[in-house]
């Protein structure tokens, strides 16, 4: 069999302005491709999502004539030996970031290394690669605002004279297959769990065509959970469907810089998991309580718009940026709770769970001072439209009523919706 230049797809599940494949072929030999579920995981809800993602790009593939083999169990195991079964002269990877991902990369190589297979790791999940933004010590920035000023400088300055990369390879590929193209295993996974976004390259460029249209409203509409006002693309950002180095190039070039932000501060957390793992991994310094954590899960805390926020997750995978740091604010700073217990209850029910971004954004909520739930009911949903959406026992309640219920006493039906669970 001839050798191979073998790509692992993980978090760059795309044909479009993928560096792992524009690398792969650039090597001149047949490119193979495998995709590893990963055995304990423990959101089945991300799982359902990459492997439908990966489904699809098993598709996009083939029509290229590239075979992608979806495996399930070990990857450390996986990706060895699948690239002796393939003959792979090479083995190609986005980037990872965090230290679990990392230190298995390390056991990876060595065991490539043993056979003088190389493992060459791409930059395909942030914009700016690890360690190209350090300050003039080659240090890295420690907070966001130094690092989003560096980020515009180093840009700018970048992108002056051309146009950002976009790695356009890909287009109109066409090899032979090596053995025929492989069948993609069926979902291993339970079909019934609800999963608001789809999956895929083509869903994820639909959402995104669907936001971009709208994007000039985000810094009137972002504010306000029941509009939808954000991207809602953070599921296919963290599966790789979509490229943030082609959607920073698309709002730099149309001075979107309020939204651009947003991509600024996944870089930034992206790059803050992988200099400072430390910061992620602290435990906790004191024990939960596991009544406080079950009333915050389960949406019955008493507070209108925290409980519509905690269902709305549970119930869909998804929450409104917004709404993430109310109920991580309300978590740490007004039930005095630990953040790594929410941050566990986060990636347990994120389709879009990311390590470095949940505990990141997770580790700032809880270095701020908690408002009162009732400042981000006025903030967020002054007229009561999310909370209704999401707490049918508050629909009938008027606008003065629905974010205090417990106000009025015997004069409203609240169909037992519990009175807060503190005094603030
Ligand atoms: C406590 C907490 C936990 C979070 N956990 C995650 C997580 O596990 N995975 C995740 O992708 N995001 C996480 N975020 C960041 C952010 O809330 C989500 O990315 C956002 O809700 C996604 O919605 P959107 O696509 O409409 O975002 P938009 O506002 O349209 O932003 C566009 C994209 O920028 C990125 N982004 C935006 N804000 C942030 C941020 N603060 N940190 C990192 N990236 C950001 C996301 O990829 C997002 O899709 C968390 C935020 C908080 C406060």
């Amino acid at each position: 069999m001839q050798p191979t230049t073998l790509i692992w797809f993980r978090r760059n599940l795309r044909v479009a302005d993928n560096a792992a494949l524009h690398t792969a072929l650039q090597r001149g030999l047949p490119v193979a491709g495998i995709w590893i579920s990963e055995e304990g995981r423990t959101n089945p809800r991300q799982a359902l999502f990459l492997h439908r993602s990966a489904a699809e790009l098993h598709q996009a593939l083939a029509a290229c004539g590239i075979p992608l083999y979806g495996l399930q169990g070990n990857a450390e195991q996986l990706v060895s030996e699948w690239a002796d079964a393939l003959h792979a002269a090479a083995v190609v990877a986005d980037e990872a970031y965090t230290p679990s991902e990392l230190w298995a990369d390390n056991r990876i190589w060595h065991a490539l290394d043993k056979k003088n297979i190389p493992f060459i790791r791409v930059n395909d999940r942030s914009i700016f690669a690890k360690s190209e933004l350090t300050d003039r010590y080659g240090m890295p920035y420690r907070t966001f605002p130094e690092y989003r000023q560096a980020w515009l400088q180093a840009y700018a300055q970048r992108f002056r004279y051309k146009q950002p990369v976009s790695y356009t390879a890909a287009d109109g590929i066409l090899q032979t297959a090596l053995d025929g193209l492989p069948p993609f295993p069926a979902n291993l996974y339970t079909p019934s769990i609800v999963v608001q976004h789809k999956g895929g390259e083509a869903a994820g460029e639909k959402q995104w065509a669907q936001f971009a249209a709208e994007i000039g409203f985000y810094p009137l509409q972002k504010d306000f959970p029941a509009r939808k006002g954000t991207g809602q693309i953070s599921a296919y950002l963290t599966a790789g469907c979509l490229s943030a180095r082609s959607l920073a190039a698309q709002a730099w070039q149309q001075q979107h810089r309020a939204w651009l932000d947003t991509l600024i501060r996944r870089d930034f957390h992206l790059q803050t998991a992988f200099h400072m793992p430390s910061a992620n991994q602290e435990p906790a310094d004191h024990p939960v309580s596991s009544r406080y954590l079950e009333r915050w899960q389960a949406g019955q805390t008493g507070f209108p718009l925290i409980d519509a926020a905690m269902r709305a997750l549970k119930r869909s995978g998804w929450l409104h940026p917004a709404l993430r740091e109310a109920v991580a604010l309300f978590w740490c700073g007004t039930l005095k709770q630990p953040w790594q217990s929410g941050a566990a209850w986060f990636a347990a029910q994120l389709t879009d769970y990311e390590p470095a971004a949940n505990q990141g954004n997770w580790q700032e909520a809880c270095a701020q001072t908690a408002p009162p739930p009732l400042y981000w009911a006025q903030k967020l949903d002054p007229d009561g439209t999310f909370v209704r959406r999401h707490l049918p026992e508050l629909a009938h309640l008027p606008s003065e009523l629905v974010h205090t219920p417990h106000l009025a006493g015997a004069n409203a039906d609240t169909h037992g919706y519990p009175p807060p669970m503190i005094k603030v």
